[in-house]
């Protein structure tokens, strides 16, 4: 099977694969392979994986595609539409900031995707700028390795995420989560496009949350009862701070993209906009969705990309299709499973899910949990010389994904908006003509602003180091 590609270079190297440039011999296509480094002895191991139950389910032109799925010599790959490289390396190598109008392009897209995944009850759990995937203008979710069904049932398994974007909620160790973290993680990411540094560059979870306390002000009953009372069951005390200028430390972004950012990155994960909601904001004015009723009457492409921003209205006709299709597999061959759009799911029986599950954490690349973490230590805050909010600390390690007891659950809210998005479909807007409407969403109490915090401008080169290569 794996003989019909040809490896030309490695791209990436995950905690659970490393992933290759390749081409399809037959066809000429460049694809990416992922290689899992576990080994898998049985096909219905594989049928088990987060990663293949749920993007198998998922055909959205801004989520990554899986192909192929092949078990050779108790070997899996994955094989991936490619894409030409990811959103930290872009920043990275970055010399000056990314317009907004860029920023909004990408975001959309984004958005998007979450909206199609969590309207149909699905969350990422580890959004981050290495995971999502950039070709052109075009921007892909990947890795759905933590993906997780909202309503899955418990026992929930442990699990492991980047904690730069990880939400509140999730540090503090709350039995129930949802959808709400992508949300969270999003404005972080938001954030850091527009400096190109991170925005909460935790050295540990409770810097982590005392960086966000810096930023964001601490959360209080009025903003956050909740947070408060998990803080109390894990006997943390958080760092009080009111909270600083986000226009002051993102000083390139305009009052809309503001606006969002604070409201994505609110305490409460039910004050955070839904992605749908997200969408509507007056900082994706430009980006107008156009009714199917109103589209006019021509066959979808099978891969057009989506339109958004202020791009070409005809990229946008292909949009719908990809909101609506479903995947299924087909096991052609006795070790490999292609994956083909709008026919009907399988789902596969859970049965050795949960051993799977654990044998998909990478111990050397984990933490202990939070609770260990606050036992042993306890809230200090950061030295003087503690390089602040955007601090030079190395990125691999937040890099190391952390390993919590949380378990997730959440009933899927999906809002009317997710609803009618499916129905809906893309077009691109003059930009920003005459007055813009006041956005939607009230931003969050952000009081004062402490010196401690560095402006972007004034911010060194980006040092950080990362394990992603090529
Ligand atoms: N389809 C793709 N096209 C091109 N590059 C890719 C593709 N998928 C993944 N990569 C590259 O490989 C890297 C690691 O991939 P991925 O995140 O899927 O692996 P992982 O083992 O799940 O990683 P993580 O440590 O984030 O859990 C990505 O950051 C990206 O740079």
């Amino acid at each position: 099977m794996m003989e019909r590609y040809k490896l030309i270079k490695e791209v990436g190297d995950g905690t659970f694969g490393s992933v290759w440039r390749a081409i399809n011999k037959q066809t000429g296509e460049v694809v990416a392979i992922k290689k899992m480094k576990r080994k898998y002895y049985s096909w219905e191991e594989c049928m088990n994986l987060r990663e293949v139950k749920s993007l198998r389910r998922m055909n959205h032109p801004n989520i990554v595609k899986l192909k192929e799925v092949i078990r050779e010599n108790d070997i899996l790959y994955f094989v991936f539409e490619y894409m030409e490289c990811n959103l930290y390396q872009l920043m990275k190598d970055r010399g000056e900031v990314f317009s907004e109008a860029e920023i909004r392009n990408w975001c959309f897209q984004i958005f998007q995707a979450l909206a199609y995944m969590h309207q149909r009850g699905y969350f990422h759990r580890d959004l981050k700028p290495e995971n999502l995937l950039v070709t052109k203008d075009i921007i892909k979710i990947a890795d759905f390795g933590l993906a997780r069904e909202v309503c899955s049932q418990p026992p929930y398994t442990e699990y492991v995420s980047t904690r730069w974007y990880r939400a509140p909620e999730v540090l503090l160790q709350s039995s129930v989560y949802d959808s709400a973290v992508d949300i969270w993680a999003m404005g972080a990411i938001m954030a850091e496009l527009f400096t190109l540094r991170p925005l909460f560059p935790g050295l540990s979870e409770p810097d982590e949350i005392y960086r966000i306390c810096k930023v964001i002000g601490s959360p209080s009953e009025n903003t956050w009862a909740e947070g408060l009372q998990l803080a109390g069951t894990i006997k943390y005390q958080f760092p009080q701070f009111s909270g600083v200028d986000l226009s002051v430390l993102i000083p390139s972004a305009s009052k809309e993209a503001i606006d969002l950012i604070s409201s994505l990155c609110s305490w409460d994960p039910r004050k955070r906009p839904k992605a749908a909601e997200a969408l509507q904001h007056s900082f994706f004015q430009s980006c107008v969705y156009v009714a199917p009723s109103l589209r006019p009457k021509v066959a979808a492409k099978p891969n057009t990309p989506p339109s958004v921003g202020v791009r070409g209205a005809s990229e946008q006709k292909g949009a719908r299709r990809y909101s609506t299709g479903t995947l299924s597999t087909t096991k052609a061959a006795n070790n490999v499973l292609s994956v083909k759009s709008n026919a009907s799911l399988r789902t596969v029986a859970a049965g050795a899910q949960r051993k799977l599950e654990m044998a998909h954490q990478a111990p050397e690349k984990t933490e202990k949990s939070m609770k260990n973490s606050f036992k042993q230590s306890p809230y200090r805050p950061p030295a003087r010389n503690n390089p602040g909010a955007f601090g030079r600390s190395s990125r691999r390690m937040a890099d190391i994904p952390e390993k919590t007891s949380n378990r997730a659950a959440t009933s899927a809210k999906v809002s009317n908006v997710a609803e009618k998005l499916g129905k809906m479909s893309l077009n691109s807007g003059p930009q920003h003509a005459g007055k813009q409407p006041p956005p939607w969403m009230k931003a969050g109490g952000w009081h004062s602003q402490t010196d401690l915090l560095a402006r972007s401008h004034e911010l060194p080169p980006r040092r950080f180091t990362r394990k992603v290569v090529g």
